[in-house]
């Protein structure tokens, strides 16, 4: 297994082009299942999960072909397969968004159930009762979601009791080959539904109210093959304005969408980060230490639970204490104990962790649990004393395109070393 080793103390500076979202490109990437037409997809990260939906598309038949480093070219027409493995869900959560599609477009779909990981149990009940709500029969046997529908989907209004990311999409892309109107109410309304809603339209759908917690969505027969460029990633980039401020650097992140970002900016802000934005950038300077910030996470557009961990090293590091309260995941501290041993001063208690900002911290080996943990264990080695080994890289490959590579351009002093 890979692991870095960073030598900390250097400040971040320069300018850092912003990859394609993992969290929107996952789902477009299954929507191509709904039309047996080719769809383009550009602006595609190159991460594990990413590697891992090609790997499910190709078992289901589908024809999957990298154009450039970051085009693919998807035709579903050939799939002849319904079933996503537990092999490969085990490895990617995700690969529940393969449901909705399959069962739409050919009334079949087996898809094994992820279980929980290291941030939560993670259940998919909302997808379930919401696929039986539009006349779906669905059992859970052995460990596998078996569902069937002779016939179209039927539309329906659905109510989600707590706000789903992935449920939502799902959903969404169900209905659009349903026969009449699907109503899903308290949906999520994070930036990546809307790019999903803006892909289903390209291809014919008829998605209404993204970015709303009501979406409407009128079945249509056919999707047609489309053109679509994924949004830029909003975790990646918060990613690299924490470790830049944490550095009291100054970076400029090009390709990204600051309105994406409002509520991680002005926690940035408050932390004492000057930011300047355009249309497509943002600008991060950071003269002095940060001031510690009190974060609750909630869905969108309140603050990012993606960005939780990082902002826990933020605040480890900061002037003053503050309260960090996590309200998605029941277990997502798991960054915690690890930076205790990098000499952070930590309390936990129940879904809240108390910081009090230290001047410094020394290195350790330190494990990276998952893939946004591993981002802040990352930061804190930018900036500890001594070496920072993180091992169980493979997290981090699952979200981030090339950190190391980024990071050293902007001055970093962080190596991979391979393993076996
Ligand atoms: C691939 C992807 O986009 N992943 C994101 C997505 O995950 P994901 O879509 O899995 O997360 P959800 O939005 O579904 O989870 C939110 C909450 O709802 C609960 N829940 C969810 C579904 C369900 O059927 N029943 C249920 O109880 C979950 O346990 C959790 O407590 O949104 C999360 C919350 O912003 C992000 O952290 C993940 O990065
Ligand atoms: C939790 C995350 O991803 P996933 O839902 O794929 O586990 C994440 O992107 O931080």
């Amino acid at each position: 297994m890979d692991s870095f080793k960073i030598n900390g103390g250097n400040t971040l500076k320069g300018e850092v082009t912003i990859s394609g979202a993992k969290n929107a490109a996952l789902p477009i990437l299954m929507s191509a299942i709904l039309t047996d037409e080719e769809v383009i997809i550009s602006n595609v990260p190159r991460l594990n999960d990413i590697n891992t939906t090609i790997k499910l598309l190709l078992q289901l038949g589908a024809k999957v072909d990298w154009i450039d480093e970051n085009t693919l070219s998807i035709t579903a027409g050939s799939i002849d397969q319904h079933i996503a493995s537990y092999e490969l869900v085990k490895t990617m959560r995700a690969s529940i968004l393969v449901l909705g599609p399959l069962l739409a477009k050919f009334g079949h779909a087996e898809v094994s159930l992820p279980g929980g990981c290291a941030i939560g149990a993670r259940p998919v009940d909302l997808h379930i009762h919401g696929l039986k709500l539009m006349d779906a029969d669905i059992d859970v046997e052995q460990g596998y979601i078996k569902a069937t529908k002779a016939g179209r989907l039927q539309g329906a209004t659905i109510f989600m009791d707590t706000v789903s990311v992935t449920g939502t999409e799902n959903l969404m892309m169900a209905a659009a080959l349903a026969e009449g109107t699907t109503i899903i109410e308290n949906a999520a309304r994070e930036p990546e539904i809307v790019d999903l809603a803006q892909c289903l339209n390209a291809m014919g759908a008829k998605v209404s109210g993204a970015g709303s917690d009501m979406l409407t969505i009128e079945g249509v027969e056919k999707l047609h093959g489309a053109k679509y460029s994924v949004m830029a990633d909003r975790i990646e980039t918060g990613t690299f304005l924490v470790a830049a401020a944490v550095t009291q650097g100054h970076i400029k992140c090009n390709n990204t969408d600051p309105k994406a970002l409002d509520a991680v900016l002005s926690k940035l802000q408050e932390a004492g980060a000057d930011i300047t934005t355009g249309d497509d950038w943002i600008e991060l300077s950071m003269t002095s230490r940060p001031k510690a910030v009190n974060i609750k996470t909630a869905p969108h557009p309140a603050f990012p639970t993606d960005m939780q961990a990082q902002f826990v090293t933020l605040n480890v590091l900061a002037e003053g204490s503050a309260h960090v309260t996590e309200t998605i995941f029941e277990n997502r501290f798991m960054h915690v104990p690890e930076l205790q041993r990098m000499g952070a001063d930590i309390a936990l208690e129940g879904n809240t962790a108390i910081m009090t900002g230290v001047e410094s911290l020394t290195g350790a080996q330190v494990m990276a649990t998952d893939l946004r943990a591993s981002a802040s264990l990352v930061i804190a080695g930018l900036v500890s004393t001594t070496e920072t080994q993180v091992d169980r890289i493979y997290h981090i490959d699952r979200g981030y395109q090339h950190i190391e590579d980024k990071l050293q351009a902007l001055g970093a002093d962080i190596q991979r070393v391979k393993g076996a």
